[in-house]
């Protein structure tokens, strides 16, 4: 892990009330995958390629993934997010605790939203709306929570609902008034994601995608892009590390859409390393929370910075280029 990004966990762990730092932090079951997220980078290799005598560009391949609640780390909450961008790209929560139009008001990079699809349709379209008028710039529909992750921490905790004055803003006033719970369905399926196409000319991602057949299914419903994710550990406790499972999607997607990864990822040489196995771009999750916590927007801005230069510096080092080839087991 980049010793920045251990350093801001520090002291959001000395910041936040210990019920909150674990909500962010824990994952479900035995947080079996939750850790084998970040070993499996371990047990990867990169075989850099010499003497290609390029210099490489600035092209910096990280997305803010989406994360809930940003104000039970920092007051100001998804708005210090959003200002730390400097054109990084946030995919901002359905469960954020700032409404999308000022979050996306705030952001000094693009925002797309993440959309968990509710049953009802109408209120799925209202956010979709919302979204749109807002200002983002593609839809990114969780697909890998049919019902909520149990999480043992949360659980131990009592935790289950915001304190007092904070709440799931966009869930605000939507078709009628008043404030309504998220709800997660297992009855949402593919035929969201037609509805969905003809609803909105957003480009439209699905994130959860694990199973290479899923990954054919969704280039077959017309997605703009995969994400392969496994929440960050925070649904199924059985499955890959979410780096595990990527080149089987790789193969299945070939190349007819971008494919994303997140999960585990703590340091620019884990994001030459998912690069390498064929992801288009990375996911943050956890360490943008702990920038967050640690210092509002200067923390979040700090956590991009260092990623980035170390992100360059990996790269210059493997010969401005990262493939499939460069890629061996640890033994
Ligand atoms: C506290 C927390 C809240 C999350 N909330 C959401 C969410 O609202 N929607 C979503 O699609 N994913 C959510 N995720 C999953 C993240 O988008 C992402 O897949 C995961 O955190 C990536 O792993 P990392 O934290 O190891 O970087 C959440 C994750 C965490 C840790
Ligand atoms: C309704 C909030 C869902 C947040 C979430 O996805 C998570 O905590 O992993």
């Amino acid at each position: 892990m980049n010793p920045v990004l251990a350093e801001l966990h520090d002291k959001a762990r000395a910041v936040l009330d210990p019920v909150h730092h674990d909500f962010f932090a824990g994952g479900a079951g035995d947080e079996v995958v939750l850790a084998e997220n970040e070993a499996a980078f371990r047990r990867l290799a990169l075989l850099p390629r010499v003497l290609r005598g390029r210099e490489i560009g600035e092209d910096f391949p990280v997305m803010i993934s989406p994360t809930a609640f940003h104000k039970l780390a920092h007051p100001d909450g998804e708005l210090a997010t959003a200002r730390a961008l400097s054109g990084t790209t946030l995919v901002s929560s359905t469960a954020s605790t700032v409404p999308i139009a000022d979050v996306v008001a705030a952001a000094t990079g693009p925002v797309w939203f993440q959309l968990y699809v509710q049953p009802d349709m109408a209120v799925t379209e209202a956010l979709v709306r919302r979204a749109e008028q807002a200002g983002c710039r593609a839809l990114v529909v969780t697909a890998d929570s049919p019902v909520f992750g149990r999480h043992r921490r949360d659980l131990a905790h009592g935790f289950h609902d915001l304190p007092p004055g904070l709440a799931a803003e966009n869930m605000r006033d939507l078709v009628e008034p008043g404030l309504r719970n998220i709800a997660m369905s297992p009855t949402v399926s593919w035929e969201h994601i037609d509805r969905l196409r003809e609803m909105t000319a957003l480009p439209l991602w699905v994130k959860g995608i694990l199973h290479p057949q899923d990954a054919e299914l969704a280039v077959g419903h017309g997605v703009a892009g995969v994400v392969v994710s496994n929440h960050g550990g925070r649904q199924l406790d059985l499955v890959p590390a979410s780096l595990d499972a990527l080149p089987a999607v790789v193969d299945a997607v070939a190349g007819r859409v971008p494919v994303a990864l997140d999960g585990g990822v703590r340091s620019g040489g884990d994001i030459a390393l998912a690069l390498a196995l064929g992801a288009s771009a990375v996911g943050i999750g956890r360490p943008v929370l702990w920038g967050l916590a640690a210092d509002g927007d200067q923390g979040v801005r700090r956590v991009l910075d260092v990623l980035r230069d170390e992100f360059l510096h990996v790269l210059t080092l493997c010969g401005g280029e990262l493939s499939r080839d460069m890629v061996v087991k640890r033994c």
